[in-house]
């Protein structure tokens, strides 16, 4: 048995922990999978390059309108997938060899370890190591629903779909969340047929109700996407496909052919994986390891001395900017015991890089009409059409839109919420509103915005914040 003063469970934002602080100290860095975890090998980045280029192919239907033509003539899907994976897997490895081979205080452990106790691990084949102190930075995994079928191997999740050897004609997407909105994007503006069947009436349902609503009537008219269908069962044809048997709202029967069928149905944490549950670790409803705003694990409600998570095995965010500044409170923490820092989850952003792209932060309508209940406040709402700015008139949008909730009277900013072009971008002076407490009228009319940027839009919906009374 092997005794270390730091054990890591995870490569991805768990990988960033390790820094020169600790070079006269032994650490273990467990990894079960590939070297580098979610966000770098089939999260977020290899989605992100895979969108640049669906933005591209999609520039063709944009352009013809303004009076330029052109003409998106075909994807070479093995070109487009090479040079994505090419770059991915040449970072995963070098991070692999330099914690393997190059670092000599650290040793790579590539296969799954559990806990036997709270600073013991150990993998199935028995090898044991033990650790004053412990991260669990295990992640989460996509949810394979129990419907008769998914075990076909034209069946595949985020985790398979970029990798696939050809580019599909026809996809049917199951769910209408954050990844099949992505993905949906990607395939159809590549050039394949997509399908979505979504369970609920609107697709990105965890969203604003504007932004949902609107979202689902952009999606209608870009992809098929059959609402408040249920996928049964999926059959295997004799030429390859699959056809799926569809369930819609009053009990109709339908069959969607495909090539490929994406599972885009969520993601569950690690917990299990890391056997957290054995050695009696508080877990949340949904299966997270349960930590404190120090990101110390419980057990019964009190910090398990020496063992820590962050991420999507602790975090109700699955988000990678949330992993990365969880692992950032958790190094701070390891090494300052007597100051230790609190993760800052007031105002979380999100962006879903999809057609068209959408950004998130702070309280929806409901949510920041509920509060306005609970603290006897205002609240007022404005949405500006991204088509009412000068370079939206550039762009000749009809799609963008800024949502802006505020306190009526404090102005301090509850909610933003865009659908539009760049909005992952545009989102962010408001985020660093909210986070340095700036109010609305003070940010509106504080600074100069340049004219005639798209940032225009974001100014507007600030003047105009209305209660929705008035
Ligand atoms: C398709 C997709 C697109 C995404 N796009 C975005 C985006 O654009 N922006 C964004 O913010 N977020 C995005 N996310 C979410 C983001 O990828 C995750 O929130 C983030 O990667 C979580 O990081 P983590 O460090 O918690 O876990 P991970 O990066 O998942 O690392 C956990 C690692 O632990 C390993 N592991 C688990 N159990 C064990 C064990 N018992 N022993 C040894 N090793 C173990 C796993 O193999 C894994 O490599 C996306 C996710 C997906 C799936
Ligand atoms: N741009 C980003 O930041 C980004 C991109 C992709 C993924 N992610 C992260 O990854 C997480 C997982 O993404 P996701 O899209 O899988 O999850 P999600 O929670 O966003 O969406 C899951 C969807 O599946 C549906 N669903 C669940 N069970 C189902 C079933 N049995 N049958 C049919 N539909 C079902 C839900 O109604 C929902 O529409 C996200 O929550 C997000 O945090 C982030």
């Amino acid at each position: 048995m092997t005794h270390y003063d730091l054990a890591i469970i995870g490569s991805g934002s768990g990988n960033t922990i390790i820094t020169p602080e600790w070079d006269d100290k032994r650490i273990a860095i467990i990894e079960g999978g590939t070297f580098g975890g979610t966000c770098l090998n089939v999260g977020c980045i290899p989605t992100k390059m895979f969108v640049y280029p669906a933005e591209l192919a999609r520039a063709a239907d944009e352009a013809g309108r303004l009076g330029v033509d052109l003409q998106h003539t075909g994807t070479r899907w093995t070109d487009l997938r090479d040079r994505i994976f090419t770059r991915i897997d040449s970072i995963s490895d070098a991070g692999r060899v330099y914690r393997a081979d190059e670092l000599q205080h650290v040793d790579l452990y590539e296969e799954d370890l559990r806990f036997t106790g709270d600073h013991s691990l150990r993998t199935n084949a028995g090898t044991e190591i033990t650790a004053d102190q412990v991260v669990v930075a295990a992640g989460s995994r996509a949810v394979i629903p129990d419907i008769p079928g998914l075990d076909l191997p034209q069946v595949h999740t985020s985790d398979t779909v970029m990798r696939l050897e050809e580019q599909p004609r026809r996809m049917l997407i199951i769910g209408g969340g954050y990844i099949a909105a992505e993905f949906a994007h990607i395939f159809s503006a590549l050039g394949t047929d997509v399908t979505l069947a979504v369970r609920s009436g609107h697709m990105l349902r965890s969203l604003d109700d504007t932004i949902s609503e609107r979202f689902t009537e952009k999606a209608l008219a870009q992809w098929k996407v059959l609402t408040r269908h249920q996928v049964d069962r999926v059959d295997a044809n004799a030429d390859g496909s699959v056809t799926a048997n569809v369930t819609g709202p009053d009990g109709t029967a339908l069959s969607v052919e495909a090539d490929v069928v994406l599972v885009a149905t969520g993601r569950t944490p690690n917990s299990d994986r890391v056997g957290a549950a054995a050695v009696g670790f508080d877990e949340t409803e949904d299966g997270r390891i349960a930590v404190d705003p120090f990101q110390r694990v419980l057990r019964d409600g009190k910090p398990v001395p020496g063992v820590w998570a962050l991420g999507d095995i602790s975090s109700p965010f699955q988000l990678k900017h949330v992993a990365n500044h969880e692992a950032r409170v958790v190094s701070h923490n390891l090494l300052h015991p007597e100051a230790l820092h609190t993760s800052d989850h007031r105002y979380v952003p999100a962006a879903v890089f999809t057609r068209p792209q959408i950004a998130t932060v702070g309280l929806t309508e409901e949510q920041a009409l509920e509060r306005a209940e609970r603290t006897g406040s205002r609240v007022a709402v404005a949405v500006q059409q991204y088509g009412s700015t000068a370079y939206g008139w550039a762009m000749e949008d009809t799609t963008g839109i800024v949502k802006v909730l505020a306190e009526e009277d404090s102005g301090i900013i509850l909610g933003a919420h865009i659908m539009g072009h760049e909005a992952s971008n545009l989102i962010q002076p408001i985020i660093q509103a909210m986070h340095f407490g700036l109010d609305a009228f003070t940010m509106a009319r504080g600074q100069y915005w340049i004219h005639p940027a798209l940032t225009e839009v974001v100014e507007n919906a600030l003047l105009s914040l209305k209660a929705p009374s008035t």
